[in-house]
């Protein structure tokens, strides 16, 4: 399938990133589908009920953590080439290996994009040796759905297991770099909901025998505040990536 130049994409979410990332991939669409809870504005044919059209090349989730569950063994089956955005699913130790097993027995390629960070590729470079990586994210307060704080307060410190279950929509990234990392141990994650701060702040400090690495992002939100606006980006360079014959990175 891959080096086509243009691809029929299912979406699974019709939201924020999937709008977003229609109008990034615009000359790379042939046909486009879409499945969600309900109707929205995303210019592709709406599906009311989970379905996978035999033309389609490549299926993108960007709904939810819940969605990757619900129907990600079934894209499996399909054979047909599979990214996720909400990584988070993989905190799931079960869900994790039932997915594994079936991708062993499938045709698909599944893409997990660094979404909204950078430095994926050193961590998977020095993931032999790393001694710990401690993640900030910093949002304003009404991304966690907080009002009327008047200073910066840690809402979460603990792995990204724990994190993606209390922030289903605002912590995929610390599963992304857990699963890069090849440990869930090793990562810990602090969450902050500060008042001062109108951009999504990651800051990842990587602790290794090779080297000390620290990057830090100052995103701009989405229309979803809890979304950065790099994350539909990532996913759309991602898929590029796949069509291109030159890769970089
Ligand atoms: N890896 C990363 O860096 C990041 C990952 N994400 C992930 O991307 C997801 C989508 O973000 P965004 O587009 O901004 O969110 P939006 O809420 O704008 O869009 C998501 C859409 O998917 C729908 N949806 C959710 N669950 C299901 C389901 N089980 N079946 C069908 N449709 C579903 C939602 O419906 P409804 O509104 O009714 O729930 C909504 O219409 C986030 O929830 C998060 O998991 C987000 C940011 C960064
Ligand atoms: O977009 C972001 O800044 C990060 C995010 O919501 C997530 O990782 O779920």
């Amino acid at each position: 399938m891959m080096e086509k130049q243009k691809l029929n994409i299912l979406f699974i979410g019709g939201g924020n990133i999937a709008g977003i990332l229609k109008s990034e991939l615009k000359d790379h669409i042939d046909l486009c589908w879409y499945y969600d809870l309900k109707k929205t504005d995303l210019d592709c044919q709406y599906l009311e009920r989970f379905e996978i059209p035999r033309e389609t090349d490549i299926v993108v989730e960007c709904a939810s953590v819940e969605a990757v569950k619900e129907f990600g063994i079934d894209i499996l089956k399909s054979g047909k080439d599979f990214y996720i955005i909400s990584s988070g699913a993989f905190a799931d130790e079960e869900f994790r290996a039932t997915f594994l097993a079936e991708l062993k027995n499938s045709s698909s390629n599944v893409y997990i994009p660094s979404g909204a960070i950078g430095g994926i590729d050193i961590v998977r470079a020095v993931r032999n040796y790393v001694e710990k990586v401690v993640l900030t994210t910093k949002k304003p307060p009404k991304a966690f759905g907080i009002e009327e704080i008047q200073e910066p307060k840690t809402i979460f410190s603990g792995n990204a297991v724990e994190a993606i279950k209390k922030f289903p929509q605002n912590t995929n990234v610390s599963v992304t770099l857990s699963l890069a990392l090849g440990s869930f141990e090793k990562v810990t994650v602090n969450v902050v909901a500060d008042p001062n701060v109108n951009e999504n702040i990651h800051e990842i400090n990587i602790f290794s025998s090779v080297g000390n690495y620290t990057v830090i992002h100052k995103n701009k939100p989405s229309p979803n505040p809890k979304t950065s606006y790099l994350t539909p980006l990532s996913l759309a360079a991602a898929i590029k990536r796949n069509i291109e014959k030159f890769k970089i990175g």
